[in-house]
């Protein structure tokens, strides 16, 4: 197994040194209360802190009762902490709970593809830095370990036998990693499909996911019941927030049986809400897509008298595909996210944009976000309930805006020509372009070199460009959201020139809110006030 980082100060030594008081209204932790934070979180009350290069677990399944087991199921904080404020997120290991395991050289050392490369396996001890902006007084920050090939492997080749599942929606290059993990069994006996190199074979040039997907039915026991009885020992599970969750909830459970059975995610979402990574596999792809449908909208737009494309994207809760295929196109004239609540009347409302924007070009196209407005279309609709998985079904924005601005043009005697497109499950039922399809590749890579060094409850993400293994409840905890306080949506702004729909208020709100987030899920800040400095021998510098 990997040994952790030296260490030089003692975790308590550095945490006692950072414990400053909240100096305003924004609290800027110390590298304790990051600590702190870590080990607090309410799912995560069980904390493997590793100081320097000795582990001490803190584990409660030994004492087999009620409390114990129930103790055993929840998610388990693995940190290793080192000078100068760095902390490692560490992800778990079958040697966690299975300390003796034989390990055997990686088989990939002879192959001659790979024969080439000056540094082929990875260091051990080789980490990722969540943030790339730190500066020279401020504290590291958080870590995640690096993927990659080890030179000692867990799982012997012939012993693997492995599955691979796909949850959730669609989105474009599920099948790309599906091929490039290789091919075995999937869960339940009458649903699973034999995959072999030639049944994958081009299956990365087709859309969808030639294993099938669905949402809602996770059974824990039942699943853990087939993986022990098929003999599985590696499970790739592919899929959202939803899905990660659950691949969270059967780790703990195989775990919780002691099995040697590795489970490892593959983030999959259209949306990009999934935290921690720099973009999810086919988001890429749907935001190339997106400028057909926007193409379209501003060639009808354009041809007609007080034209008005509209043009309706995914997006659930994060508006991202419709924020970069507006920033791509330039076509857009306004883009309505969930992140950034509108108003149709009065003065910056909606409807005044409009009719300036006709009057001074003639036409116009609005890209929206699935998820925008739902609070308003809510006032006068009754809400949908939920799909099988959970997720609030959402009333249909485009058509009601649609409904908005025709009734409002009539009020106020304009002609307009508007015409609505609906492209949502055209784009994500395409294949991915070849930027996803290189991504999807690596990250498939990536996570099996994961699960073959016997690391498990994890899944693989690129961050800051670099591929690594994150805990499983860092990308469940929170979704990633379009921040309508930084620079990006400014710029955004800035190219449609439409209305922020936000007061002096809303901005403040939303800055702090935002602020508080950071503190709570990503770690000590790049810039922490002189107090909380830590020198590289963890005590505090005054
Ligand atoms: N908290 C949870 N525990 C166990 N399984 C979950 C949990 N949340 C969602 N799931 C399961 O994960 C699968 C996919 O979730 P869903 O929200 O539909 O898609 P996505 O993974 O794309 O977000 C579903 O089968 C759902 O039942
Ligand atoms: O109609 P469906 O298939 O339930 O999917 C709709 C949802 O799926 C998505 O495409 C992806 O959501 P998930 O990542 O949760 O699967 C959302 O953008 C959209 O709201
Ligand atoms: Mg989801």
């Amino acid at each position: 197994m990997a040994s952790p980082p030296t260490a030089s100060a003692s975790a308590s030594e550095a945490a006692e040194s950072g414990r400053r008081s909240a100096p305003g209204p924004i609290d800027v932790p110390s590298p304790r209360d990051h600590l702190h934070h870590l080990l607090d979180r309410r799912d995560t009350p069980r904390v493997v802190h590793v100081e320097g290069t000795t582990m001490q677990r803190q584990r409660g399944e030994a004492a087999g009762d009620a409390a114990a087991a129930a103790a055993a199921a929840k998610p388990e904080v693995k940190l290793v902490t080192g000078d100068g404020g760095y902390v490692l997120e560490d992800v778990p290991h079958v040697c966690d709970y299975l300390p003796d395991l034989p390990t055997y050289s990686n088989p990939l050392q002879d192959n001659p593809a790979y024969s080439v490369v000056k540094q082929y396996f990875v260091n051990p001890d080789d980490t990722v830095c969540q943030k790339a902006i730190v500066r020279k007084d401020g504290p590291r920050g958080n870590h995640f370990r690096r993927a990659g090939p080890r030179q000692r492997v867990f799982f012997e080749s012939d012993e693997v036998h492995a599955c691979i599942v796909t949850c959730g929606g669609l989105c474009p290059g599920l099948n790309t990693v599906i091929r490039e993990i290789g091919g075995y069994r999937g869960f339940y006996a009458c649903n699973t499909i034999d995959l072999s190199p030639k049944s994958v074979n081009d299956i990365h040039k087709r859309g969808g996911t030639v294993l099938g997907t669905s949402r809602g039915g996770h059974d824990t026991m039942k699943i853990v019941d087939s993986i022990q009885d098929r003999g599985i020992n590696q499970v790739y599970v592919i899929g959202g927030d939803g899905t990660q969750r659950g691949a969270g909830v059967i780790f703990e459970e195989i775990r919780r049986r002691g099995l040697k059975v590795a489970v490892a995610g593959i983030p999959k979402t259209i949306d990009n809400d999934i935290p921690v990574i720099d973009r999810s596999f086919g988001f890429d792809t749907a935001v190339e897509e997106a400028q057909r449908a926007i193409n379209a909208a501003h060639v009808e737009a354009g041809s007609a008298e007080n034209g008005i494309g509209l043009v309706k994207l995914m997006g659930r809760h994060s508006g991202f595909i419709a924020h970069y295929a507006t920033l791509a196109s330039r076509d857009v004239d306004c883009c309505l996210i969930p992140e950034s609540p509108f108003y149709l009347e009065g003065e910056g409302g909606l409807f005044r944009y409009l009719e300036k924007r006709l009057k001074e070009n003639g036409h116009m196209v609005i890209v929206v976000a699935e998820g925008a407005g739902q609070k308003l279309i809510n006032e006068t609709k009754e809400s949908m309930g939920k799909d099988a998985s959970g997720n609030s079904i959402l009333l249909d924005v485009g058509l009601w805006l649609s409904q908005k601005i025709k009734e409002h043009f009539k009020k106020i005697k304009t002609t307009i020509n508007l015409k609505y497109i609906d492209p949502t499950y055209m784009i994500r039922a395409i294949p991915s372009n070849a930027s996803d399809n290189v991504y999807c590749t690596l990250l498939a890579h990536s996570v099996v070199h994961g699960a073959m060094a016997g690391y498990t409850g994890f899944t693989v993400g690129q961050v800051n460009g670099r591929h690594c293994y994150i805990p499983f409840y860092r990308i469940t905890e929170k979704q990633n959201k379009v921040s309508i306080t930084d620079r990006m949506w400014a710029r955004l702004l800035s190219s449609t020139n439409q209305p922020s729909f936000l007061s002096k208020k809303d901005v403040e709100d939303a800055k702090m809110e935002e602020e508080r987030a950071s503190k709570f899920f990503d770690g000590p800040p790049p810039n922490p006030k002189v107090e909380d400095k830590v020198a590289s021998n963890g005590k505090a510098v005054k």
